[in-house]
């Protein structure tokens, strides 16, 4: 089954609570955390996660893009993160990071940038629940789907499927109805939509017009 992750960083910050609601017909709920270090941008906090978490019921995920992650962890899952996802990049000592969101019992995901090679999921993957596959460079939303990440994508699905491993692929960044089908057809199963949902008129209908653009 196909999920739907809108992500907040496109929703109105000042009516936060009206816009999750919006979005209740997706299965998740995508949050961006950036920290002006690992990213150029600066956005939200726990505290964040903490005040929507009662207002939705949402699948809560948690997209951490941050220099040392392992600081902020318990602080996410206390505020009610039901996954939070880490870049390979900015985790020396992933197994360890990992190990430390699951002992939060929280699902833990695993994000690489468009440049970085799967070959860096080599002794994790059977650990993790998520990998999320970037498919812009982090740090906006509204950017332009870079589109050699299909390949990358399939590439990880065969090697899931060979090992007969349960992880989702979640793909993220320039996903809009018409190119949704591509990436599903590459083997993603959880596909965030920032601009293309709370950019829309109606972000409700947005949802819907992405899961049905998924049958290609
Ligand atoms: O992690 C992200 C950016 O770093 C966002 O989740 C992503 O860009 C979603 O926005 P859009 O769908 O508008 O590209
Ligand atoms: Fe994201």
């Amino acid at each position: 089954m196909i999920k739907i992750a809108p992500s907040i960083l496109s929703a109105d910050f000042s009516n936060l609570a009206v816009e999750v609601d919006k979005v209740s017909n997706a299965e998740f709920l995508h949050i961006d955390v950036m920290d002006g270090h690992f990213v150029p941008n600066i956005t939200m906090g726990p505290l964040v996660v903490e005040a929507i978490q009662n207002k939705t019921d949402n699948f809560l995920d948690v997209h951490l893009m941050i220099e040392d992650p392992d600081n902020y962890i318990s602080d996410f899952a206390d505020a009610g993160a039901q996954l939070i996802t880490v870049h390979t990049e900015a985790c020396p000592h992933l197994h360890r990071t990992v190990q430390n969101i699951k002992e939060q019992k929280v699902k833990a995901g695993v994000a690489l940038n468009p440049a970085t090679p799967l070959t860096v999921l080599e002794n994790i993957l059977p650990d993790i629940d998520l990998v999320l596959l970037m498919t812009v460079n982090p740090g906006f939303g509204g950017q332009k789907f870079i589109d050699t990440i299909l390949f990358k994508i399939e590439k990880l699905r065969n090697r899931i499927e060979e090992e007969g491993l349960d992880i989702d692929i979640q793909v993220d960044g320039g996903i809009k109805p018409h190119n949704i089908s591509k990436v599903v057809e590459a083997g993603a199963n959880v596909i965030v939509a920032g601009s293309a949902v709370f950019g829309a008129e109606d972000p409700g209908q947005a949802v819907k017009d992405l899961k049905e653009a998924c049958m290609g």
